[in-house]
């Protein structure tokens, strides 16, 4: 087994820790040369890199370097795969994104409605930059991206590294649920087998099978339906915040038997009862300030103090362990089952070709290898295409530097919908990006 050289852009993410103890939990099935962060806030990222290396040389004494750096051609030389994970505008504009419509009654979300589309048209930019000059400096490496807004950046590098098997777009949510359904049936997490269809943070579960072929699904929506749904990932199993949000399985479930429903879809079907919810000063981005990140800021402090981790509890979370698993299975062709975003091309037979799908597949040394979904019911196929119209739209209005293409993907967005509202929020989220935005006329 060839070891690899990883880059995690993003190196200050509050989300390296978890990788880096996945990275070590899985050393034996995806073997590293090296690791270097790159981040371009050289701070930020100083302080989760000292932690790392005190990790690093306790439990993978084996590994040959590690480095960081804010250079990118120090970063992106010799690599094999990169992960990325970057916020651009930190959690202070996420605040803004949630808070700006939350002041119209709309919904005020990371990657949902007006704040997703204000996220998206930051990330796309630095995006699109990282990954030619990864590309520059390591042209076969592979690119694994889960910076959000998924969906968004997803359709955006479609459009600018067309049919690229190399750079995979993925997500947490569809395993991190996965989780929860294998505590409740007592079963192992990777001897699931789903089936589900969608966009990121909008799809289906449509079966839960075991390994042995036998269906699970029945079992999971009565037990959902009768003694409701809760988040069963240590990262994120004490969190009230995710709490609310899997509870709202329920409801979904019971308005819609059909399919298992992504959590994220709340935002959608509900937006008005969740807008009602939510407080302006205390917009999930102020919790994850006062949570994650000052958690994980105060972990590596102390590890950095004791010059050792003697002092601090770590653990492996499903986040971490799902990307690597994939790389792994892309980089050494182990052609196991993960949920990722392909371009559609057939798959789901009655949305457009051009959707940025989120379905299972096989990851091989080739690409992602997708299953064939066939066609989907009016209802889904009529949210999946309204969706994916906004989608569409916002990654217009950034390569057109269109102001009617923002307002009419905040129109077509179901958490608007009305036209001076979206107008409003519009203006607003123009004069709080200046600078990470494109020029909108
Ligand atoms: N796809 C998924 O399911 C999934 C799951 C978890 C997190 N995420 C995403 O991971 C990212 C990190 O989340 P977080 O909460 O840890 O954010 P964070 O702000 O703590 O970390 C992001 C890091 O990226 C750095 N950064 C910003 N712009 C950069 C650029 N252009 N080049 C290099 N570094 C840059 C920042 O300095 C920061 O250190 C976000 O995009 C988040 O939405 C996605
Ligand atoms: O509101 P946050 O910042 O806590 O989470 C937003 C992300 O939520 C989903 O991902 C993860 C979560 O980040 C992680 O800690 C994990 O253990 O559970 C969550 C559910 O899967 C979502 O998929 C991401 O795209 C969001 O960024
Ligand atoms: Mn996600």
């Amino acid at each position: 087994m060839k070891k690899q050289n990883l880059v995690i852009v993003g190196g200050g993410s509050t989300y390296t820790i978890g990788m880096i103890m996945s990275l070590i939990a899985e050393k034996k099935n995806f073997p590293l040369n090296s690791i270097t962060f790159y981040d371009n806030d050289e701070k930020r990222q100083e302080k989760v890199a000292k932690a790392t290396s005190i990790i690093l040389d306790e439990y993978y004494p084996e590994l040959e370097s590690f480095h960081y750096t804010t250079d990118k051609e120090t970063a992106f030389t010799g690599i094999d795969i990169a992960f990325i994970q970057i916020r651009t505008g930190g959690l202070q504009m996420r605040e803004l994104d949630e808070q700006i419509p939350l002041k119209y009654g709309v919904v005020g979300q990371e990657t949902c409605g007006p704040g997703g589309m204000a996220y998206g048209l930051r990330s796309i930019r630095d995006m699109i930059e990282l990954v030619y000059d990864i590309k520059k400096y390591s042209k076969d490496a592979w690119i694994l991206n889960y910076t959000n807004p998924a969906a968004i950046v997803a359709e955006a590098l479609k459009r600018e590294f067309p049919q690229d098997p190399k750079l995979l777009n993925i997500c947490d949510m569809p395993i991190a649920i996965m989780h929860s359904f294998a505590t409740m049936l007592n079963k192992n997490i990777w001897d699931l087998v789903p089936s589900y269809f969608g966009l990121n943070h909008f799809g289906w579960f449509t079966k839960i099978e075991d390994s042995e072929g036998n269906d699970l699904t029945q079992i999971i929506k009565d037990t959902i339906m009768g003694e409701g749904f809760v988040p069963t990932d240590q990262e994120i199993a004490n969190d009230q915040s995710w709490q609310q949000t899997f509870e709202q399985a329920r409801k979904m479930l019971i308005d819609f038997p059909e399919f298992l429903p992504n959590t994220y879809l709340q935002y959608y079907l509900y937006p008005d009862d969740l807008a009602k919810k939510e407080s302006l000063t205390n917009t999930r981005a102020r919790q994850v300030i006062n949570g994650r990140e000052k958690r994980i800021t105060e972990l590596c402090n102390q590890i950095i103090q004791d010059k050792s981790t003697k002092n601090v509890e770590l653990h492996v979370d499903i986040h971490g362990v799902y990307m690597v698993k994939a790389a792994a299975s892309l980089v050494y062709n182990l052609k196991q089952t993960y949920i990722v975003m392909v371009e559609n091309n057939g798959i789901i037979s009655n949305i457009p070709d051009d959707a940025m799908v989120e379905v299972p597949a096989l990851l091989t040394a080739s690409g992602p290898k997708p299953f064939s979904v066939g066609k989907i019911p009016t209802f889904y196929k009529g949210l999946i295409e309204n969706q994916f119209a906004y989608e569409k739209l916002v990654a217009d209005a950034y390569f057109e530097n269109s102001y009617t293409k923002a307002l009419q993907a905040l129109t077509l967005n179901r958490t608007v919908v009305h036209v001076p509202t979206a107008k409003a929020i519009l203006d607003d989220l123009i004069e709080a990006n200046k600078g990470y935005w494109p020029e909108l006329q």
